[in-house]
């Protein structure tokens, strides 16, 4: 039999930034394709919702109400709620950005983006690696950007983080690989979230997205979650330190 098998039935999975946009999408694809989900987020109406829907589709849900720059509150939270319960699935995807230009960016900007996206990522990432190393397998993905890969307008920390989140998913990979622990990265273009809605309202901006991007439309969230589910499966267990681009091609775009 060669089609490996894209199903996550009876996995854990824990997402980080889970209520809305990408995190979400992801959650919820998860649950579809039978996984229970961990669900990281700070407002906790928002992760009542989103528990309601996971759980709709069957699959059971838990919250951890906690901003992820607390990583040791969030640890703790993930051992007490599950126990000897494996992780099988890590999603480093909440990220914030402050979108400044260089010459004007401060210390608290600098501060927040780096905390949220890169040393929060990091810890979790390592917390997760521990207790997936005792069940010699797991699967930790993290969401990067185009934004790590080129030059974008939109912020010169926040683009740096993605960038080490990329390197960062390579040496966590070479280093994990001999407990069968996968890590890969997700770098989106645009997608209609809360974080890109004020971009994507100004139709010039719009504009110059699709006119860089060869399949000239804005992707839909729900093909994104289609990578995030191949980088959970057992499809990927010979894929690690990878980096999947969903940017309707503008990574390839030159001229
Ligand atoms: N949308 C896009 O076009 C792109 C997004 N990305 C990346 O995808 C990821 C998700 O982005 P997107 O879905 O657009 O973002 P959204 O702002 O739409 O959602 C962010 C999610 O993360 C949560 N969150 C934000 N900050 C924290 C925090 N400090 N601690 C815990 N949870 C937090 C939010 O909930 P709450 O506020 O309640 O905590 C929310 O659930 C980010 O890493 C982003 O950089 C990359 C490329 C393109
Ligand atoms: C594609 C980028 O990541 C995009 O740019 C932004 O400023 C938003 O934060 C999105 O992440």
């Amino acid at each position: 039999m060669y089609l490996p098998s894209f199903s996550l039935d009876g996995k854990l999975a824990v997402v980080t930034g889970a209520t809305k946009g990408i995190g979400r999408a992801i959650a919820l694809g998860y649950a579809e394709a039978g996984a229970d989900v961990v669900l990281i987020a700070r407002t906790l109406e928002d992760l009542e919702k989103v528990k309601k829907e996971v759980e709709a589709l069957g699959r059971q849900a838990f919250t951890i109400c906690n901003d992820i720059k607390d990583y040791k509150k969030i640890i703790a939270k993930v051992d007490e709620l599950l126990g000897e319960r494996p992780i099988d699935i890590w999603v480093n995807n909440a990220g914030v950005n402050i979108r400044s230009q260089a010459l004007d960016v401060t210390e608290e900007e600098w501060m927040h983006i780096v905390d949220v996206n890169m040393k929060s990522a990091f810890f979790l990432a390592q917390a997760a690696a521990k207790k997936m190393k005792g069940n010699n397998k797991g699967k930790i993905i993290n969401v990067s950007s185009v934004g790590g890969h080129m030059a974008l307008r939109t912020g010169v920390v926040y683009a740096m983080t993605k960038s080490a989140i990329i390197q960062m998913t390579k040496n966590l990979a070479m280093e994990l690989g001999k407990y069968s622990i996968n890590v890969n990265a997700i770098e989106p273009w645009y997608f209609p979230t809360a974080l890109t809605e004020t971009l994507l309202k100004d139709e010039a901006y719009v504009n110059d997205i699709l006119d860089r991007t060869p399949l000239n439309r804005i992707g839909k969230l729900e093909e994104l979650v289609g990578t995030a589910v191949y980088f959970a499966s057992d499809a990927s267990n010979y894929t690690t330190g990878q980096t999947l681009f969903v940017d309707g091609g503008m990574t390839i775009y030159g001229f």
